[in-house]
């Protein structure tokens, strides 16, 4: 303790503490541009029970397919996107025989396709900040489609011409609440590097967890019903640089919590034939009965408690009942979900890069409130909370 004692006071402290102020951020991090993309092969959710059943060969299991039907039916989805297509599944059938391993050559087809895909979102990303792709200083992507060493992000930043210099950090297997992870890891990034310009990129395919209808397995006709492929880029920075950048948000705090006792809910594994995801039969209930105490925890140190309805909300579209269970848990008035509800409309699911849609609906409505909550929702159930604050520009 003494030895800490002189030390803090020693000449040698104060050049360290100043060394450490010099590196970070004045100012929060800041959403400086956002971007998305989708694989072409869009199936309407009214054609999706024939094409899926018609894909995999299991037309005869008809009381599976009317249950699809049934529950696409009721699932608040017009549409969604994916990179497989018919012909890719007939020349693979083992994404379809759930007997046969199918791993490597899910990975083979992930391994190029999500870099791509998110390649695609970053360029919109990147075209949006008016910067060349060069500045980007750091990197963080999210996946939990594939596995790989060195993985989706070198083969990213090749794509994009990054520098070589650029600082790399990989999220694998976070689930639905990825996208809000890697925004968390970004803010930090940006506020404790000066200058630092961050590139977000989280990319899913559903191809990892497409498989077979299965009697034994009813589970595998929700996640048929529900996930949706697609990527989302967004590029965050501190102290904008006003002659070119213009903050969207700003990433005013951010926090993480856990369900209690709800660990295992919305788990998955990866197995010989691909990403095994069970959908949870609790989850939207848990949320109902624990949002309310999870947001008082998380924003009421930060002052924001009372009225939910103050603020303007980006949840996580896991499902129509998992919106359905925020708005109840929280008291919400129904147009506080309107940008949530309609991209789980237009692209289904999509897992981490679902709230980068979301933010970047939500700019385009215009909500009158300017201090809002960016909510992702994952395995867990794992609750990421962020406080935005629209600029005049959003
Ligand atoms: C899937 C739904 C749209 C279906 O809505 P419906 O109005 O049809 O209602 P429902 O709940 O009665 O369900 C219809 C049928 O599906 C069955 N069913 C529902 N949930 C199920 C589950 N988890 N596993 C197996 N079967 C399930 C019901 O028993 C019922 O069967 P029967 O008709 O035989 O009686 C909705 O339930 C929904 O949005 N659920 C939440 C989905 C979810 O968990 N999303 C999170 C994904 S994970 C995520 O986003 C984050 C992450 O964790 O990574």
């Amino acid at each position: 303790m003494a030895l800490l004692g002189n030390l803090a006071a020693s000449p040698a402290a104060t050049v360290i503490r100043q060394m450490r102020q010099a590196q970070r951020a004045d100012g929060p991090a800041s959403v400086l541009a956002i971007g998305t993309a989708n694989p072409p092969n869009c199936v309407r959710q009214d054609e999706y029970a024939d094409y899926y059943f018609r894909a995999t060969n299991t037309e005869h299991l008809t009381k599976l397919k009317s249950k699809l039907n049934r529950i696409c039916g009721r699932s608040a989805i017009k549409k969604r996107y994916f990179h497989h297509t018919e012909e890719l599944l007939r020349r693979h059938p083992e994404f379809i025989d759930r007997t046969l391993p199918s791993l490597d050559a899910r990975m083979d087809i992930v391994g190029t396709a999500v870099p791509e895909l998110a390649a695609a979102a970053a360029c919109n990303a990147i075209a949006e900040w008016g910067r060349p792709a060069s500045d980007i200083t750091h990197l963080v992507v999210s996946t939990y489609s594939g596995a790989h060493m060195p993985g989706a992000d070198l083969r990213l930043a090749t794509l994009l011409g990054l520098d070589p210099s650029v600082c790399r950090t990989m999220l694998y297997l976070n689930g639905c609440s990825s996208g809000s992870a890697a925004l968390r890891v970004a803010k930090d990034i940006a506020e404790n590097n000066r200058g630092a310009r961050v590139l977000v990129a989280c990319a899913e395919l559903t191809l990892i967890v497409f498989r077979a209808p299965d009697e034994a397995h009813v589970d595998t006709v929700i996640v048929q019903a529900l996930f949706g492929d697609g990527a989302g880029a967004v590029v965050v920075g501190a102290e904008p640089d006003g002659s070119v950048e213009r903050p969207v948000f700003e990433m005013v705090a951010a926090s993480q919590s856990v369900i209690p006792e709800s660990d295992l809910t919305a788990a998955g594994r990866l197995r010989e034939d691909g990403l095994v995801f069970n959908p949870s039969f609790e989850m939207p209930a848990l949320i109902r009965e624990n949002i309310e105490r999870s947001m008082t925890d998380a924003l009421g140190p930060l002052g924001l408690s009372g009225d939910w309805n103050d603020l303007f909300w980006a949840v996580h579209p896991g499902g129509r009942a998992i919106l359905d269970s925020v708005k109840a848990g929280l008291q919400l008035q129904p147009e506080k979900l309107a940008a949530s509800r309609h991209v789980l409309s237009e692209y289904g699911n999509m897992s981490g890069p679902t709230v980068i849609f979301v933010l970047d609906e939500i700019r385009r409505r215009r909500d009158e409130q300017r201090l809002g909550v960016l909510l992702g929702l994952g395995p867990g159930v794992t609750v990421e909370t962020m406080v935005l604050h629209a600029t005049a520009r959003c």
